[in-house]
């Protein structure tokens, strides 16, 4: 029986295609027009419907009816009255109810095909012939014979659609690519190849089954259940019965499973069963036909074909097992026509991941990136792109796209500062976390089994120490008189420019209550450019003496040394000093101070302030008095004496004759003579110590400051130092300490431009860095100039950046890289050694030397402007009224005016005005007074006059002369 034709059917219903194709539609069946052919079922129920009756089958197979149709499918049996009926279900068991509609709904697609009126034959005989037809693609089927099927492809469409169960039919059907729902595996299912009943059987035994689609979770649980039910409906087994017929299960044969005996399918039986069906799919079959596995997409059953992907021959896949559902895959294709064509290569899991996350990845200045999820990345302080790029997973070259599009440019390995990986960081959804250096040294340390910070041992262990105090205040307000006077010297004639410029500590001995004791001062100095210094001594001391000028009151820095102190939580002694003088008033710095949570104990606060005079050294006792009170009063200060020594490098330098020498204070255990020292980036064993008094001793006790020699090099001053076990493990930790300060420093120093600013100076020629080398005698006085330096504000035109910095004589080293650099030499308190003067004599390198720093900050502040480009601003000289125009052949256009302001002078810029607007910018040409060339005429004169290239003036018309004047920078 050939396929009908929609018009046909129409004309027999006496109905019109147009109603007809609606019928179809809401059946479930998608017919192109009304010449498309349907297939024997679909023109079953159709006839069914429109006589009245309804064969069950709810046309509504919606493209998501996979799904459900998968878990239906037990249904789909009970309507599956006929043979046809339940073949269809089995063949659809997607479709459940509808089921049976699915079979026919691959039709649709298949519609068009011609031959699926050959289809239609078969399914006569064999039940849904449409099954039949994909079995087509099996080669085993062995109801081959029905299928005469002209076009295999034709028929194996609309087997395949059918496998799909309803989804298929549409080609639309979302499902294409859908790993083979569990209602396609039906129909992968290959060994059936009896009547439905016998498919299962066989695919127990047919090892491939083809529902067990490894993509396709469902499905196997699909397929499990229809199992059971298969036996029963025979039928309701899309694959199995449904198709080749539900009786002969024929067509199922081919199906791996095919008829018990049969083979698997393969290749080479592919023609034969395909007979008639198999066209191109046939022959791919190859493929899905031959692997084994029957894994086969469940498309693969493609037979099944549902899936138009899917679909076609691979369905043979499934059933021979091909390889993985790759038979399933292309196989199909070409054979499927349309439903092929859907269907594009498969990509292997890992791939298709791997597509999915590059669409997640967002696109950051053209560069895709797969960003983070909010987790916490730790970095180091100075860590590179290649940093963050190994522990988020991408390419490091990506991210200096990324930040180059951020417009910052470093290479991968180039140190970052911290905010920008902060900024990166969270451009790519990560919460990037600085390590911190105390924490990263903390780790360090681990890793050589030592501790820093503790005391080792029990309660027991400890023992009773000095309080460390560090003497905080405003400049001039006394603090090294104040240290002077305790301790007996006199240390201020020694400084140079009258600061204090340098750390010291000493140890004072007094009496309190009739017991000797002991304090340990650090004397900090005032002036701000030692901030940072001054913050680390906070963080050492245990007691902070405020030292604040009577006559003075509070001053900012005095503010700003309260600050550190509470910060560092350290309890606060006041020391109103200079109390001698006629305009102190004590009263009023205990007010001041009130106001900032500084409570004298008389006034019922906790704060206790002493009276006194460095100079007099009034009130010196009490002031000790008080320290040791607080001290004892809020603190706890004892420490383990027994344990390797610990503690921190108040100050360091290199000293001429007995080489670095860092001023130390042990915080626990005791420092011996011949102890392996690690202090910061140096390292080596302790020579000889020598304490406050300029004696030599061979042991140091808590809190007690002590020189140390016998460094390698110079510590930087705030260093930790700890005594280790041997010299060796001493160096390995100061190297490690050094590349990680390297690290750091590139980090901090690493310019910032942006790409605009960049562009934008490189255009104009006008980048200006001033590069400085700076060299000190000491490590915390070359800190302190650094950072004072890297206060100057200067704008954005000009930059400072410090390309090496080191403690001791400035060298030849230090000269050639000055000139290699185009750098300024900054020597602090030292001089130009060997033939380094010559040197850089011989190769213009400017040396400046101080011995006070803030006059080093005013000149690099001075050469920071000075490299500034001069600012100019306008300055009016005068305006003259047109009041006549002259034409001259010679000349040209003359102006003849009234100077009505200032004065016009010859080649003077000049603007015309008209009506208040600016017609053109120029500058005078020519000047006259009467018929002499003058090079100005004043207010009140009259004149001629011409501008340059320009001749269009009017009479009434302004000419305003002006001149641009350097402005000098602030
Ligand atoms: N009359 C009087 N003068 C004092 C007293 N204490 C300090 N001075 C003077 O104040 C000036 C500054 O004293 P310093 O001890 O250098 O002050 P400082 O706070 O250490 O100053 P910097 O080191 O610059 O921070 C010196 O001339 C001292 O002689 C005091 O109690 N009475």
């Amino acid at each position: 029986m050939a396929k009908v034709r929609v018009y046909e059917l129409a004309k027999e219903f006496g109905l019109e295609s147009k109603e007809v194709l609606t019928v179809l539609k809401d059946m479930g069946e998608f017919v192109r027009s009304a010449s498309s052919t349907i297939e024997p079922p679909v023109v079953r129920r159709l006839t069914e419907k429109l006589k009245g009756g309804s064969t069950g089958s709810k046309p509504t197979p919606t493209p998501s009816a996979p799904k459900a149709a998968a878990h239906a499918r037990p249904a789909p049996r009970p309507s599956a009255p006929t043979p046809s009926a339940s073949a269809t279900a089995a063949s659809s068991p997607a479709a459940t109810p509808s089921a049976p509609v699915v079979p026919s709904a691959p039709v649709v697609p298949a519609a068009p095909a011609p031959s699926a009126p050959a289809a239609a034959s078969p399914s006569a005989s064999a039940g849904k012939p449409s099954q039949a037809a994909a079995p087509g693609p099996r080669p085993a089927a062995p109801t081959p014979g029905p299928r005469p099927a002209p076009r295999p492809a034709a028929q194996q469409r609309p087997a395949a659609q059918q496998r799909p169960s309803g989804g298929a039919p549409r080609p639309s059907a979302p499902v294409p690519g859908a790993r083979p729902g569990p209602a396609a595996r039906p129909g992968p299912r290959p060994a059936a190849p009896g009547g439905a009943g016998q498919s299962r059987s066989p695919r127990p035994s047919g090892a491939p089954r083809p529902g067990n689609n490894p993509f396709a979770s469902s499905q196997g649980m699909g397929v499990r259940r229809a199992r059971p039910e298969a036996p029963q409906g025979g039928a309701p087994r899309p694959g199995a019965p449904g198709r080749p017929g539900g009786e002969g299960g024929a067509p199922r044969m081919p199906r791996p499973g095919g008829t018990g005996g049969m083979p698997r399918p393969n290749p080479a039986m592919m023609p034969k069963h395909a007979s008639g069906q198999l066209s191109p799919a046939g022959q791919r079959p190859a493929r899905g036909g031959a692997g084994g596995p029957g894994r086969g997409r469940p498309g693969g059953g493609g037979g099944g074909g549902n899936r138009p992907g899917f679909g076609g021959g691979p369905s043979t896949g499934p059933v021979g097992g091909g390889g993985r559902g790759r038979g399933g895959r292309g196989g199909t294709q070409g054979a499927f026509g349309r439903g092929g064509q859907a269907r594009r290569g498969r990509k292997s899991r890992k791939a298709r991941r791997a597509e999915f996350d590059q669409m997640e990845a967002p696109t950051i200045g053209g560069v895709r990136i797969r960003s983070g999820e909010g987790q916490k990345v730790r970095l180091r302080r100075g860590a590179s792109l290649t940093d963050l790029a190994e522990k988020i997973g991408v390419e490091p070259a990506s991210l200096v796209q990324v930040l180059f599009h951020l417009g910052e440019m470093v290479n991968a390995t180039q140190s970052v500062a911290d905010d920008t990986l902060q900024v990166l960081g969270s451009e790519l959804n990560y919460e990037i976390e600085m390590v911190s250096p105390e924490d990263e040294d903390r780790e360090l340390l681990e890793s050589f089994d030592l501790e820093f910070g503790e005391n080792a041992g029990g309660e027991d262990d400890l023992a009773p120490r000095p309080p460390v105090v560090t003497v905080m205040g405003h400049v001039d307000h006394g603090k090294t008189k104040l240290l002077d006077a305790l301790r007996h010297s006199n240390v201020v004639a020694q400084e140079a420019g009258g600061i204090t410029q340098a750390i010291g500590a000493y140890q004072v001995q007094t009496e309190v209550d009739d017991v000797e004791r002991k304090i340990t001062f650090i004397d900090t100095p005032g002036h701000e450019a030692f901030t940072a210094m001054r913050a680390r001594g906070a963080k050492s001391t245990d007691i902070a003496v405020l030292v604040v000028a009577a006559d003075d009151g509070v001053m900012p820095q005095t503010i700003e040394a309260l600050n550190h102190a509470q910060a560092a939580d350290v309890p606060i002694v006041v020391a109103v000093n200079k109390i001698d003088k006629e305009a102190a008033d004590p009263v009023r710095v205990r007010g001041e101070l009130s106001e900032y949570g500084l409570i004298p104990e008389e006034y019922g606060g906790d704060t206790m302030f002493v009276d006194v005079s460095a100079v007099t050294r009034e009130g010196l006792d009490k002031l000790q008095e008080a320290i040791v009170l607080t001290a004892d009063a809020s603190l706890d200060l004892r420490a383990n004496p027994d344990m390797p020594a610990q503690g921190v490098a108040i100050e360091a330098h290199l000293d001429k004759g007995r080489g670095p020498v860092a001023t130390v204070l042990v915080q626990r255990g005791t420092l011996h003579t011949g102890d392996s020292i690690v202090a910061g980036s140096a390292h080596g064993r302790v020579r000889a110590m020598i304490n406050d008094l300029g004696e030599t001793v061979d042991e140091a006790p808590p809190s007690m400051p002590v020189q140390v020699l016998g460094l390698t090099s110079v510590p930087g001053a705030g260093d930790s130092f700890l005594v280790v076990d041997d010299d060796r493990m001493a160096r390995q930790i100061a190297d490690k300490r050094e590349a990680r300060q390297r690290a750091a420093l590139l980090a901090r120093t690493t310019r910032r431009k942006t790409l605009d600013q960049l562009f934008e100076q490189l255009e104009k020629g006008e980048t200006q860095e001033l590069k400085l080398i700076l060299k000190g005698d000491s490590a915390g006085s070359v800190e302190a100039l650094e950072d004072s330096l890297a206060k100057i504000e200067v704008g954005d035109e000009v930059s400072l950046r410090v390309i090496d910095r080191g403690v001791g004589a400035i060298t030849e080293t230090n000269v050639s890289l000055a000139a290699a650099s185009d750098a300024v030499i900054i020597g602090y308190n030292v001089r130009a050694q060997g033939k380094a003067t010559q040197m850089a004599d011989a190769e213009g390198v400017d040396i400046r030397y101080y011995s006070v720093i803030y006059a080093a900050i005013d000149d690099v502040e001075a050469a920071l402007k000075g490299m500034l480009k001069p600012i100019f601003e306008e300055k009016s000289m005068g305006q003259a009224e047109i009041r006549e125009i002259f034409k001259s052949s010679k000349i040209g256009t003359i102006a003849g005016c009234m100077v009505t302001d200032g004065h016009i002078r010859r080649n003077a810029k000049a603007r015309l005005i008209r009506d208040g607007i600016v017609v053109t910018e120029s500058s005078i040409a020519s000047l006259r007074r009467e018929k002499d060339d003058v090079t100005e005429v004043r207010e009140g004169f009259e004149c001629g006059l011409t501008l340059n290239h320009y001749s269009d003036i009017k009479v009434g018309d302004i000419v305003e002369t002006y001149e641009m004047v350097e402005k000098p920078r602030d």
